[in-house]
């Protein structure tokens, strides 16, 4: 079967986007889908994202990792399926659509894409990180030297390691700019490799930098190796809601491939 797909990438975060509305994907082909975001033998991609009906809101996202596997929350893959929908005609500038986390609103405003992310309640401060989960899990760590570090490598030992093991956590190191501007660099589970911006990932580093005093703002700059993010948010004595990620999400090439 030949499949027609949409490359998209937001911030250097890149995915294989396919219109599912008819249901003609095998989801269970792992294997396929893994095969699809090799970047030599494949097309090359960090997620694989579906845009599928729902009967109450504008569409459905599925997100699978590059290993091939169905996962959390995507924010730069959300940002982009947004983008994907209004260029389908699905939407104009405003909807809402529904994720593995839940509900999520969208608007596209000046050319960047705006995502509501979920409430967050719970952030776990240990002695040299914190952990939270803002749709996928996030272990958030200050460093210096950012310029310079192994992410791969430090990443991946946190990844694997106490108390996260097998399944794992996303993980973000963070350097101060200034009160409100952090650069990010971002190991991601399932990519199991650094990538260019992890949307969910700069929203944990946004509101830890928070959570910890670092910064009094809630409008925070997130500078990644893939651009510029911004990130929103209200909180009260219940936690964070209001949460909105913004950035670009461009279309970079239309496919076919054999599925
Ligand atoms: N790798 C993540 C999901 C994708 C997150 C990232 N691409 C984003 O923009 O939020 C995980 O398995 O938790």
């Amino acid at each position: 079967m030949t499949m027609t797909f949409y490359k998209y990438q937001g911030t250097g975060n890149d995915f294989v986007i396919v219109d599912n509305r008819l249901q003609s994907i095998n989801k269970k082909d792992t294997k396929r889908i893994a095969a699809i975001c090799d970047r030599r033998f494949g097309i090359g991609a960090d997620g694989f994202i579906l845009l599928e009906n729902d009967d109450n809101v504008d569409f459905k996202m599925v997100y699978y990792n590059a290993d091939g596997n169905e996962s959390t929350m995507c924010g730069n893959g959300g940002r982009c399926i947004v983008a994907f929908a209004k260029f389908l005609n699905i939407i104009e500038n405003d909807t809402e659509f529904v994720a593995i986390d839940g509900l999520h609103k969208a608007k596209i405003e000046n050319g960047l894409v705006h995502l509501q992310m979920q409430d967050v309640s719970l952030i776990k401060t240990f002695d040299n990180h914190l952990f939270l989960d803002t749709g996928s899990p996030h272990h958030v760590q200050m460093v210096s030297g950012l310029d310079t570090l192994n992410v791969k490598s430090k990443g991946s030992k946190i990844r694997y390691g106490a108390p996260y093991k097998e399944a794992g956590s996303n993980v973000n190191f963070v350097e101060e700019i200034s009160t409100d501007n952090f650069a990010v660099r971002t190991y991601e589970r399932g990519v199991e490799d650094e990538t260019l911006s992890c949307g969910t990932g700069v929203t944990a580093v946004a509101l830890a930098m928070h959570k910890s005093g670092r910064t009094q703002e809630n409008d925070i700059g997130l500078q990644t190796q893939g651009g510029p993010l911004n990130v929103t948010f209200n909180c009260n004595d219940t936690g964070y809601f209001n949460i909105w990620l913004i950035g670009p999400a461009q279309q970079v090439f239309k496919g076919e491939i054999e599925w």
